[in-house]
């Protein structure tokens, strides 16, 4: 599993309401995310500013982000774009095929949609060769195992085929340990991709990166570093706001992957979140003041179960011990 799920419980709610009552989203390129600020010159027009974060080694969880100057309770740390998306199989005929915005309209006829001409158009080249292929077999596959991540990798395949995304584009992040089972459990989805492109003419040079240690390499990428995506209501800029659009998101329109936003560690007691309003632009964002040089992290589990219980599925989910101050206390 890598369910990177906003925590809900009411601890954070009310952690979000005393601020409200005191009324008070290097590595990649500059194109994976952007900021709300800009840097202004007389020599040319204006550029976004960096993110206040950089990303650096911690003590005990690998690379972590870190606040580069004091960032504020509510404010926007940066956006960020996904890398790959692709919508849940159960909201596949609601949501943008490209964005994962919840239409307006649905159409039995025609099941695949986008929202605008925008998405339309950024997604033209892979959708133009994904649409070549048969894919109910490995959709069978998906559905019948209740498997999401199968879902990225083959939009993942159809980009880098149409020349839109790298072979090696996730090599940068973190891999789960993934057991000898897990891996002979993946092969039946790496041969139903792989015949889906063959039985399409896709050439076999234009296939050559899509080998199963690639097909089980992306996969272990995935597990650690995919974000469930669930759309908050309306638009919800003001904190509080924000609290409760996480209290009552709605339920997932899809999963993706981001380069930046993977380089967050977790704390079962957070001073960092990410939301999704409209679509599956992200947006990190602080939950209380945060001083230069401290690490920002987020909360991947439902923060309110208890302290065996969250150990229990960050270790089964994510490979790891947690030992945040709340769980070093007993909380
Ligand atoms: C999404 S990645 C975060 C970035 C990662 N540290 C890296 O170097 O790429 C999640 C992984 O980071 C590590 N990690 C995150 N939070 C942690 C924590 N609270 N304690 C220990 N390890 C943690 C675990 O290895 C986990 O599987």
């Amino acid at each position: 599993m890598s369910v990177l799920e906003l925590a809900r419980s009411s601890r954070w709610v009310s952690r979000f309401k005393i601020f409200y009552s005191q009324r008070k989203l290097f590595l990649t390129s500059s194109s994976s995310f952007s900021t709300t600020s800009t840097a202004n010159n007389d020599e040319g027009p204006a550029r976004p500013a960096a993110p206040p974060i950089r990303v650096s080694l911690t003590e005990s969880a690998g690379r972590g982000v870190f606040a580069t100057r004091r960032i504020g309770a509510g404010d926007l740390i940066h956006t960020a774009k996904p890398l790959v998306a692709h919508p849940s199989l159960s909201a596949i005929n609601s949501v943008c095929y490209f964005c994962l915005r919840k239409l307006k309209t649905t159409s039995q006829t025609q099941p695949l949609q986008f929202c605008d001409k925008n998405c339309k158009e950024q997604s033209k080249v892979f959708y133009g060769l994904e649409r070549r292929a048969n894919w109910s077999a490995y959709d069978d596959y998906c559905r019948t195992h209740g498997l999401k991540y199968p879902l990225l990798v083959k939009r993942l395949a159809c980009m880098v085929i149409s020349g839109v995304a790298a072979a090696d584009g996730l090599d940068i992040l973190q891999p789960a340990n993934l057991s000898s089972i897990m891996v002979s459990q993946m092969e039946e989805g790496f041969g139903l991709l792989r015949s889906a492109f063959t039985k399409a003419n896709i050439l076999d040079e234009q296939i050559a990166f899509l080998t199963k240690t690639w097909y089980t390499s992306v996969l272990a990428r995935i597990r650690i570093n995919a974000f469930r995506i669930e759309l908050a209501r309306g638009v919800y800029e003001d904190l509080l706001l924000s609290a409760a659009a996480s209290v009552e998101a709605e339920a997932a329109v899809g999963n993706a992957v981001y380069i930046l936003a993977s380089f967050y560690n977790h704390d079962c007691d957070p001073n960092a979140h990410i939301l999704w309003i409209e679509n599956a632009d992200a947006r990190l964002k602080a939950l209380r003041d945060v001083e230069a040089g401290e690490e920002l992290r987020i909360c991947y589990i439902d923060a309110s179960m208890d302290r065996d219980a969250r150990q229990t599925v960050l270790s089964q989910g994510f490979g790891f011990q947690c030992n945040c101050l709340r769980c070093v206390s007993g909380d």
